[in-house]
Formats: C-alpha cells, sequence, structure tokens
C-alpha cells in the first residue's frame, strides 16, 4: 500500500495494493501489521456503514471526550471527504484537508483523534464504510458547523444545495466548539 502525507501532520491518504483479474478485484482495507509498518498503530473498536444520496452532507463530527480516529473509505458512489484540525496546539489548527474516494479509486483516508470529520456524497446510492478506534459516546459528539467561513473549506458542491440532519444544521463554529488541547 502507498501512504500519502498531508498538508496537516496526522491525517494520510491510503493507497490499498488492488489485486484485479478477469473475477473483479481484492484488496486488504485493513492489516494491522501493514498498517503498523507504516507508522499507524491502531486498535479499532467500531465498524460503520451508511448510505447517502447525492448532496448529502454528513459533518462535521468529533466526540470530546472519547474521541474517535476513523480509517474511512467508500465502495459505492464518491465522496469529497474532509478532516479539520481542531487541536488549539497544533500549528494547523482550524485547517482542513480534503480527499475524493470512491468506489473507482479504492483510497482511504485515516482521520486521527483531534480532527473533525464530514463528507458530501457526490453521487446517489454512495456508500461510506469506516473502522472507529473509540466507541460512538452520543453525550460526547459535537458537530463543526459545515460552512464556517473561518475554517473554510471547498467544498465541490458542483450546483448542490446540501442536505443535513437537524443536528448538523445547528453545528457550531469553530469559535464556539469545545476544541481539543
Ligand atoms: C455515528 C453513530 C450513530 N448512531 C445512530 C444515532 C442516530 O440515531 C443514527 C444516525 O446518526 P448520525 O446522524 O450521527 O449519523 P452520521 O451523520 O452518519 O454520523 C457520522 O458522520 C460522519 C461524518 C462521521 O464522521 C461519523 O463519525 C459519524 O459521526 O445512528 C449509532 O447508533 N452509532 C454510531 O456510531
Amino acid at each position: 500500500m502507498n501512504i500519502i502525507e498531508t498538508a496537516i501532520s496526522g491525517p494520510v491518504i491510503i493507497e490499498p495494493r488492488v489485486f484485479g483479474d478477469e473475477r473483479g478485484f481484492f484488496y486488504e482495507s485493513y492489516n494491522a501489521g501493514a498498517f503498523k509498518a507504516a507508522g499507524l498503530d491502531l486498535n479499532f473498536v467500531q465498524d460503520n456503514h451508511s448510505k447517502s444520496a447525492k448532496g448529502v452532507l454528513r459533518g462535521l463530527h468529533f466526540q470530546n471526550p472519547n474521541p474517535q480516529g476513523k480509517l474511512v473509505r467508500v465502495t459505492a458512489g464518491r465522496v469529497w471527504d474532509v478532516a479539520v484540525d481542531i487541536r488549539r496546539s497544533s500549528p494547523h489548527f482550524g485547517k482542513w484537508v480534503g480527499v475524493e474516494l470512491s468506489a473507482a479509486n479504492k483510497r482511504m483516508f485515516w482521520v486521527p483523534e483531534g480532527f473533525a470529520h464530514g463528507f458530501i456524497a457526490l453521487e446517489d446510492g454512495t456508500e461510506f464504510l469506516y473502522k472507529c478506534t473509540a466507541t460512538y459516546d452520543p453525550s460526547a459528539e459535537h458537530s463543526l458547523m459545515w460552512n464556517d467561513p473561518a475554517v473554510g473549506i471547498e467544498w465541490p458542491l458542483e450546483g448542490l444545495k446540501p442536505q443535513l440532519s437537524g443536528k448538523d444544521a445547528q453545528g457550531k463554529a469553530l469559535s464556539e466548539i469545545e476544541a481539543f488541547a
């Protein structure tokens, strides 16, 4: 597999080795030893799977306390996936990185603890799978506003009006969230 660093220390893009043949394809979506050898010594305790219509925007989510690192990928359709650094001590506090993940490119994205995470589905029937390093804790979950000008995420809206959950429609600004130390 190939690890691609991003402009922020922490989040990385992972390109798995894909074996294609006349039957289809095969790839390892996670291998503890290989990830550890690549500097990602992770311990996952929960797997999630969501399906979204084109234009659905989920996020930007984080848990504090009980932060979750997330290894995310797409098995149907396409998303623009974003991680926002919300560690106050980081030189990149408030900065974001984005990557297109799709069933076609089979890229994965590692979003560490200390980041808010979200995505917009760019195709109907987009299926999003991810592994988490901590379990869901509704009492600790928070939404950072997807369109806070202080963060300035360049969402590829392609003319879409994002479809948000009620919770995400009330996301807080970067200046208001319970960021990490
Ligand atoms: C996230 C989550 C939700 N749920 C329930 C709560 C709720 O009734 C229903 C839908 O939850 P949500 O609206 O929060 O789902 P969703 O907006 O898809 O939340 C996810 O968004 C992406 C961007 C992330 O980064 C994830 O960590 C997670 O926060 O599923 C669980 O039971 N376990 C979980 O781990």
